[in-house]
């Protein structure tokens, strides 16, 4: 079967996306969609963008500033198999309508997940809803001191999701772990910002957050999707053998490390951009580069295919 390459613009006013209805009758009919077509031969993916956004919405994008990668999925639908190029389209001229006799909608990001879309869309959903920049959080002295140092993280660096991880503390004192995750909840919901935890993902019944990260060798100890689908799931991975194992388990977005030489994992070989690339262009979620990351390195990452960067000592 040959691969249809589609490009896909998650197209955003503010905090809103722009979707459209595909006819009845035509593949995936009757569903939502972002707004696209294939490409034609010997087209590249911006001029596919370009002239799609011309014919069904008649608005003009100017493929050279304001488009940026968003995620690519290769899916199957065993009667087409897509390769589905997606990009966030933040300017453009024009008022954006059906012009093919589409239904169109100006949708919240967060209401997304009401709509019913093409099986393949998931994970374009769960990249348009992950920011750029993943705190992990790292070492502290006191409580306080934690709550002094996630709060600095969230308002000089505009951080909007954090992973809370602390083994010694989860597997040693239950009680006073969950006692921290209240604080540190409450002050991620009132900056906006979603917690996950660094836990199994049983702590969710004790615990109140968005959601739960596993190491690869936790992860492996499951047969299906470990968190319920309103929850957030990460996995860290370290290869592509690793990457595609997760895969059965629909994670929403995995963390692929080392991508730089870092202080914490020293002895680590570093995987670099080029086979972050490679290894990130496989999987059908959206992936973080962690591993010596900077806050200046985030549109390496994007250019290369990844949600954004994941860090600690950057902002911790
Ligand atoms: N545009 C778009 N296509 C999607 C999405 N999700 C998804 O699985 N697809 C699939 C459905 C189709 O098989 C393919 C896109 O084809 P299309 O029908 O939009 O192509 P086109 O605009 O060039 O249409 P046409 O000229 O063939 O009528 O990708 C999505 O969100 N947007
Ligand atoms: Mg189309």
């Amino acid at each position: 079967m040959s691969l249809v390459h589609v490009a896909v613009a998650v197209i955003m006013r503010d905090n809103e996306v722009l979707i459209a209805r595909r006819p009845d009758g035509v593949h995936q009919g009757g569903l939502w969609e972002f707004p696209g077509g294939k490409l034609e031969k010997n087209e590249s993916v911006q001029h596919a963008l370009k002239r799609e956004l011309k014919e069904e919405l008649d608005i003009e994008v100017d493929v050279h500033a304001g488009v940026e990668p968003l995620i690519r999925i290769h899916h199957d639908y065993g009667d087409k198999a897509v390769l589905l190029d997606v990009w966030v389209v933040s300017r453009f001229s024009g008022v954006a309508k059906g012009a093919e006799g589409q239904p169109i909608k100006w949708v919240e990001k967060a209401n997304l997940t009401e709509f019913d879309f093409p099986a393949a869309n998931r994970p374009i959903i769960s990249a348009i809803m992950l920011p750029h920049k993943y705190l992990i959080t790292g070492g502290y002295k006191t409580n306080d001191d934690c709550i002094q140092k996630l709060q600095n993280a969230i308002l000089h660096h505009d951080i909007t999701l954090v992973q809370f991880r602390h083994h010694e503390l989860y597997l040693s004192d239950r009680t006073e772990y969950i006692k921290q995750v209240k604080k540190i909840k409450g002050l991620c919901d009132r900056n906006g910002a979603r917690l996950i935890l660094n836990a199994q993902p049983s702590i969710l019944h004790e615990a109140d957050a968005d959601g739960v990260h596993l190491t690869f060798a936790e992860a492996r100890g499951y047969n299906e999707r470990p968190v319920a689908t309103d929850k957030w799931f990460g996995v860290s991975c370290h290869n592509k053998e690793e990457l595609a194992w997760v895969s059965r388990l629909s994670p929403d977005y995995a963390l692929l490390s080392p991508i730089k030489e870092t202080s914490t994992h020293p002895e680590a070989m570093p995987l670099g951009w080029t086979l972050f690339r490679a290894l990130t262009d496989q999987v059908a979620f959206p992936v973080f580069a962690l591993g010596g990351m900077q806050e200046t390195d985030i549109n390496t990452a994007i250019t290369n295919g990844a949600q954004g960067i994941a860090a600690i000592s950057a902002w911790w």
